[in-house]
């Protein structure tokens, strides 16, 4: 077991002093202890460190009252921890961090790529719920109802663009403007500003043909539009040229300490330097706050020229000094947190970075969705191509579908070989093929049975019609003869038929016309011998059908279940268009997001899409669209029966077919089902998306 560690109140004068003296002191010590021991003090700084001890602190143990430096922090976080995944591909990124951001400063975050620091942007700007610990915003916990974070109180500029690539700038800032509630007069007025701060240029340019740099600009004015308490921006200044960026600061400054109210900015950069314009610095690394200090303080603290170099010193140091550097902060700030935070309290105000514009989980305002009206209309008006798809497309469909399907087949090729040698001056052979639909088939002679088969075989006809050399003598001996009938006669008064049954329709048309055929021929054989010609009907009797036409169409079948594929395949490429550029979106497109299932379980948009075209067809077929679920297996119907198409398939045929309305059962539970299924799958959605949030 190695020595007992105490930390004493040493006497030291800066950071620096108090890092070697115990770094010294812990070298002897085994590093698991260390560790220990770094916990362990970090939970009683937290503990007795709350919100309201931080005002009293920083106004050294007084209560001033309001003023500025009565004010509690806009940001305050103790012991947060947050990771992505379970089990053993679970990623810690925040690991016990703790936070303070002065109201009205301009807070830096830096850190190396992957530390934790957009993850921590987003837990403060209530996008991602953290594990523990306590994160503080603005006088409450992020994401809660009626808070206003996510929401107008904060500005997030994200580091992807996130944003309508057909929208011009001004429809754009027209958008976000009409989210946060302002008024004509209010965007109007804000994006001249904003137009002119960040040198971009006209309002009427779309989004989609401006540089990497400008729409980076246009996302940053998107943040900036509604003057928000708490402005975010992740990496505002990449890809900015140095004047720029420096007339950014400028701004950032002037918001922050001589704005009617006072922003809070947090800003990440990877421009270290320019972090030196911040009132407060936090240097994080492996998802905790190494320090937060002026940058000033620091720089002084390490004896370093720059902040680059303090933030070098800080990340080059091994695994042993990082846990060092760790201890002396939680002792430093145990022991010396009055001083600490006195300091924070005698600075000017800082400014933090923030910029967001998410709204509160749950329904959409009808301001809201007055906004995304007015973008779709938007988006179609300047994708006339996409409205021609979206809307023209499937009724175009509807018209070939009406036009192609259902018809029966005519001009069927069939090779016809008569022989017949007739008897007296009657040619039954002849008198039969004349009695075939001249509709239905087109006749063509063969004068021997071998040619015509070959006509089937080269896909050149779909049948032989064979009628032999005794036709006419054998079928009066069959028609007199009676019982004394020999099977040779039976045989040559036979019409031989030889078919290509590769598809289904032409085949049962062939079939049933040449039956047909034959009885129309029995009918005019039987008139001519003076006899009734009903007598060559069959002893059956097709009534007037009950509900559709004695010849009912495929067509009629179809149409309810091609009706709502359409209607689907509409409502799935609208919801498509919400989603706007870049991985991350702001408030409507969280929104609309939420409002697809398919995209709340989908990464991106495309994936969404393969997803809807991967189900939608087995569902289809399932559902009974294409054929009747009559005809499938068992086990298949049971899936069926679970399926919302199949239900509003059958709800839509019986209207259409049956003529029936919406008091009958299976009209009324199409439409139950329906709505059942849409509010199941919106809930699930979101509780999707709240998952994923947390
Ligand atoms: N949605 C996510 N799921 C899983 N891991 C994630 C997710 N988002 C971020 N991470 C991981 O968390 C870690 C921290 O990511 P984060 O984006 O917060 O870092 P960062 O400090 O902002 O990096 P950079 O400066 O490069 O933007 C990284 O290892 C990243 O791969």
């Amino acid at each position: 077991m190695g020595r007992r560690v105490r930390v004493r109140d040493p006497p030291v004068q800066s950071l620096r002093e108090l890092n070697h003296a115990l770094h010294d002191e812990w070298q002897q010590i085994p590093q698991q202890r260390i560790r220990r021991l770094v916990t362990s003090m970090r939970r009683r700084v937290e503990n007795v460190i709350q919100v309201q001890d931080i005002v009293m602190i920083e106004n050294g143990g007084q209560h001033l009252g309001s003023g500025s430096s009565g004010m509690p922090p806009a940001i305050w976080a103790r012991g947060i921890n947050k990771s992505y995944g379970t089990g053993s591909s679970k990623l810690h990124v925040l690991n016990d961090l703790c936070m303070t951001v002065p109201q009205g400063a301009i807070y830096g975050l830096l850190g190396p790529s992957g530390c934790g620091k957009t993850t921590l942007l987003r837990c403060i700007v209530g996008r991602l719920n953290v594990d523990s610990g306590q994160l503080i915003v603005l006088g409450g916990k992020p994401g809660t109802r009626g808070h206003g974070i996510p929401g107008r109180m904060v500005g997030y500029m994200p580091q992807e663009t996130a944003l309508f690539n057909d929208f011009t700038i001004g429809e754009t800032l027209s958008y976000f403007g009409r989210i946060h509630r302002m008024t004509r007069e209010e965007v109007r007025s804000r994006t001249e500003f904003l137009l002119d701060l960040l040198t971009l240029p006209s309002q009427k340019r779309i989004v989609k043909e401006l540089s990497g740099g400008q729409k980076r600009r246009v996302s940053f004015a998107v943040a900036l539009l509604q003057e928000p308490e708490i402005l975010i921006l992740d990496e505002p200044t990449v890809g900015v040229d140095p004047l720029l960026r420096e007339k950014i600061w400028e701004h950032l400054i002037g918001i922050a300490k001589h704005g009617e109210v006072k922003t809070t900015i947090i800003i990440t950069t990877h421009y270290i330097e320019e972090a030196r314009q911040a009132d407060k610095v936090g240097l994080m690394r492996n998802g905790q706050l190494l320090a937060e200090e002026a940058p000033n303080t620091l720089i002084q603290s390490f004896n370093m020229q720059s902040l680059e170099a303090v933030f070098l010193k800080m990340c080059q140091t091994d695994e042993f000094e990082q846990e060092a550097i760790d201890l002396h902060i939680s002792s430093y700030q145990s022991q010396h947190s009055i001083a600490m935070f006195s300091f924070i309290s005698s600075s000017e105000p800082t400014i933090s970075v923030v910029h967001n514009f998410y709204c509160p989980i749950g329904c959409p305002s009808a301001r809201n969705m007055f906004a995304q009206i007015i973008k779709n209309m938007t988006m179609m008006q300047r994708n006339i191509g996409f409205l021609v798809f979206e809307f023209l497309l499937p009724s175009l469909q509807i018209i070939l579908f009406c036009i192609c399907i259902g018809s029966d087949p005519f001009d069927v090729p069939v090779s016809v070989v008569n022989k017949d040698a007739g008897l007296l001056t009657w040619n039954f052979g002849q008198e039969y093929i004349n009695a075939l639909s001249n509709t239905t088939f087109k006749k063509v002679y063969y004068d021997d049975f071998d040619s015509a088969i070959e006509s089937v075989r080269h896909g050149d006809a779909w049948a032989v019609i064979s009628i032999g050399q005794n036709f006419s003598v054998d079928l009066a001996s069959r028609f007199s003869a009676g019982t004394k009938i020999s099977n040779e006669t039976l045989d040559g008064s036979s019409v031989k038929l030889y078919l290509d049954m590769t598809s289904q329709e032409i085949a049962i048309i062939v079939q049933q016309d040449i039956n047909n055929g034959f009885q129309m021929f029995a009918k005019a054989m039987l008139e001519r011998l003076g006899m009734n010609p009903g007598l060559a009907e069959l002893p059956l009797k097709y009534e007037q059908p009950v509900y559709g036409e004695k010849k009912p169409s495929f067509m009629n079948f179809m149409a309810p279940g091609i009706i709502i594929s359409i209607t689907f395949f509409m409502a799935t490429g609208l919801t498509n268009t919400d989603v706007c550029d870049g991985e991350e979106r702001r408030v409507i497109g969280e929104e609309s997001s939420r409002r697809c299932d398919h995209l709340s379980v989908c990464e991106n948009e495309n994936s969404a899409i393969q997803l809807v075209m991967g189900t939608m067809y087995p569902a289809m077929l399932i559902s009974g669209i294409l054929w009747p679920i009559e005809a499938m297996p068992q086990w298949i119907r049971y899936i069926s029966m679970c399926l919302p198409m199949t239900y509003a398939a059958e709800a839509i045929r019986c209207v259409l077919s049956r003529g029936w309305d919406v008091t009958e059962f299976l009209v009324y539970r199409g439409y139950l089902v329906s709505i059942g299924w849409s509010v199941g799958l919106l809930l699930i959605s979101a509780i999707i998306l709240k998952v994923k949030q947390l």
